[in-house]
């Protein structure tokens, strides 16, 4: 392909040959190992990481990790944080004393003399453990309280702040092909891990505190303890991350081929794809590669449960020798004195019950490592959604503008070869209606979004009266400028919300508006027809819901557009897919109804019919005004070799094209009926 500019034609980009293809192939691509067909995948990055990191590395980043939720946290809800650090402590001193306390009444119960004596002398001992127990009862209650208030404050600090901040970003960014892989990366599993990141920092430092705890007991016990525990721990502890590393791998695999079958699923129940897939008789080729997925998940299941099994045997074999060891050497130490009975006894419980808190420590470091990663991530995009905000300078635009004044505008895509405006100027004044036409691809959307302020020019100036756009809050302009898109969003809300939602809100309406915009976009007798009328909801996704056709959602969207009364009302080809009747009311109403004194229209089409109309129509070439003028002065237009302009050839191909289908005489009849003059479609 090429393209004409002001420089001469620019060649086209060079294609290869399409080459057949096979005869044969996978639906998608597939490899050996699961993880390798998606690998690279956005929602895929971060999976099983922790298994691939050394433990030293992970122990490194605890403390950061640790840090930055304690930070989180405490930004969310300072006192309930501090009241959840400090009560974990305490737990965690109470299980530790409760330890020494039990050693206690090991003690008195192994001196020598009669039982009643020593049940008797053991009894103080005794009412300290029970005593201990309920203290670090009332103290975890007191944890679990204070998470309860902690945890949805963050989720919802961290969720708003992430909605927030990304439905500001600033249109040229979002389309950037990368920035919705980013955002959903951070939604799915950047936001899901950080809501969870608290309890997980609590379970953790649980669980370590746990283990300080009985380490502690030990060196009071005995010094030579200490070793024994440590030596008693390690094989456990390396049985426990390989058990821990082996899940996280695993599950890996398991949520690539999960996401993989669930589309197949998703496809053959979703209503959109329903019609596609009966009438093309698709289900056959789904439900086949459904299958082969749901045979591949199977194998998996069961590799992932032997594997398991092993693990898990290697882990109790390894780690009872290493505990049977550890016990022999316990007996040995209270057998020739080095110990006494009842420390032996203390001893034995605090090695037991590390050995359970050792793999929990162990698996939620690995857990807290990889989220952490997902974090990172978030936070990168938040920080990037920060630096993507529409400029504020405080100042608005006037509530009524007389003249918009376009002097030179150019502006290029991020990252496109070419500019998509290149030295574009117009004036538009209050109360007029302006049009653009021109070729697909030559600038009349791009053009409307910067009167819009969805894009900054990227040269030249936009000027509201006297005012630069570029001086404004960028949501000044959004405000005071109504924008109806060929593809308008189907919002899943009520009739009414759907045509409130344009003036910022989904719950509150001038019901004298909103009548006045569906009466002139025609959208009245769409919303008179629902059961419900205006509280109809506008999606079979809710009881009661209906939904439209393509062109009766057009005209709800025109009404959306009328009711936002901006200053400025652009309608981007929202009536192509309207009926040929309804598309002229709408111009009609829009050209010809009560039209606001103060509001300038800018009607885009292809069908040059609809814009005869119009005070003033632009016509777009290769991101430059070729052509201005009302439609007659523009079919007058003469190049030097006395050619027509591009706008009258444009109309004259269109007209032509309905002349040579009309038998004769009909088109005096039609045009008597019509009290515009309206030539057909290209
Ligand atoms: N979001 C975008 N990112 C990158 N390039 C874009 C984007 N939108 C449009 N373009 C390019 O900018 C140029 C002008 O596009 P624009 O949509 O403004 O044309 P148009 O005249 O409105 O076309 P149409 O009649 O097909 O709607 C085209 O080359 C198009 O490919």
């Amino acid at each position: 392909m090429s393209g004409t500019t002001a420089g001469g034609t620019v060649p086209g980009p060079r294609r290869k040959p399409l080459s057949l293809p096979p005869a044969s192939a996978s639906a998608a691509p597939e490899g050996e190992e699961v993880g390798d067909e998606l690998a690279g995948a956005y929602w895929a990055q971060w999976d099983g990481e922790a298994a691939r990191t050394s433990v030293w590395r992970i122990l490194r980043r605890l403390p950061s990790i640790s840090r930055r939720v304690l930070g989180m946290a405490y930004r969310a809800d300072p006192r309930a944080t501090v009241m959840v650090v400090v009560l974990q402590l305490g737990s965690a001193l109470m299980s530790a004393f409760g330890l020494l306390a039990s050693v206690r009444v090991l003690s008195a119960l192994f001196t020598q003399g009669a039982t009643s004596d020593r049940i008797h002398n053991a009894l103080p001992s005794l009412a300290l453990v029970a005593g201990l127990m309920a203290a670090q009862g009332v103290l975890d209650y007191g944890v679990a309280r204070g998470q309860a208030a902690l945890t949805p404050k963050v989720r919802r600090a961290v969720e708003q702040e992430f909605l927030r901040l990304n439905a500001h970003v600033r249109l040229e960014a979002v389309d950037d092909a990368n920035w919705s892989d980013e955002a959903h990366k951070a939604n799915d599993r950047g936001l899901y891990y950080m809501r969870e990141a608290v309890p997980q920092l609590i379970q953790l430092a649980h669980a370590v505190l746990a283990l300080i705890g009985s380490a502690g007991v030990l060196t009071v016990l005995h010094p030579a303890l200490l070793p024994l525990l440590v030596v008693s721990v390690i094989p456990q502890g390396y049985a426990a991350i390989r058990s821990a590393r082996q899940k996280f791998l695993s599950h890996s695999r398991y949520s690539t081929l999960q996401r993989r079958i669930r589309l197949f699923t998703w496809l053959l129940l979703d209503r959109d794809s329903a019609p596609e897939v009966r009438s093309s008789t698709a289900q056959r080729a789904l439900l086949e590669e459904h299958e082969r997925f749901a045979r591949r998940i199977e194998a998996e299941d069961t590799r992932l449960g032997r594997e398991e099994a092993n693990v898990s045997l290697a882990g109790r074999t390894v780690g009872g020798l290493a505990v049977g060891a550890t016990y022999a050497a316990l007996g040995w130490m209270t057998a020739t004195g080095w110990l006494p009975l009842a420390a032996g006894g203390g001893a034995f419980l605090a090695i037991r019950s590390s050995r359970g808190t050792l793999v929990s420590v162990v698996t939620a470091m690995h857990m807290a490592y990889e989220h952490a990663l997902w974090i990172d991530d978030l936070e990168a995009h938040l920080e990037r959604c920060r630096g993507l905000q529409p400029h504020r300078t405080g100042r608005q635009l006037p509530d009524h503008v007389k003249t918009i004044t376009v002097a030179d505008v150019r502006y290029t895509y991020p990252e496109a070869a070419r500019p998509a405006l290149c030295g574009v100027s117009m004036t538009l004044t209050a109360g007029s209606t302006v049009a653009f036409v021109g070729a697909n691809g030559s600038g009349k959307s791009t053009m409307a979004k910067l009167l819009a302020g969805l894009y900054a020019p990227t040269g030249g100036t936009i000027h509201w009266d006297e005012v630069e756009v570029r001086e404004v809050d960028a949501e000044s302009i959004q405000t005071q400028v109504a924008m109806v898109l060929q593809d308008p969003v189907e919002w899943p809300l009520t009739a009414l919300a759907n045509v409130t939602i344009g003036a910022g809100t989904i719950t509150e309406a001038d019901p004298a508006r909103a009548r006045q915009a569906v009466v002139e976009s025609g959208a009245d007798r769409v919303i008179a027809a629902l059961p419900q009328q205006w509280a109809t909801p506008l999606s079979k996704r809710f009881k009661g819901g209906q939904e439209l056709s393509g062109g009766n959602w057009s005209k709800v969207a025109v009404a959306r557009g009328l009711y936002q009364d901006g200053c400025v009302l652009v309608l981007d080809e929202p009536t192509a897919s309207m009926d040929a009747r309804a598309e002229h009311a709408v111009y009609n109403a829009v050209l010809h109804g009560p039209r606001r004194p103060d509001r300038i229209t800018v009607l885009i089409s292809h069908r040059l019919s609809s814009v005869t109309d119009c005070d003033r129509i632009y016509v777009f070439r290769d991101g430059r005004v070729i052509e201005s003028g009302d439609h007659h002065t523009l079919m007058a237009r003469r190049s030097p070799t006395g050619e027509p302009g591009e706008y009258a050839q444009m109309f004259t191909l269109q007209a032509a094209a309905y002349q040579a289908a009309m038998p004769p005489g009909a088109g005096q009849a039609a045009r008597d009926r019509q009290p515009h003059t309206r030539p057909a479609d290209s």
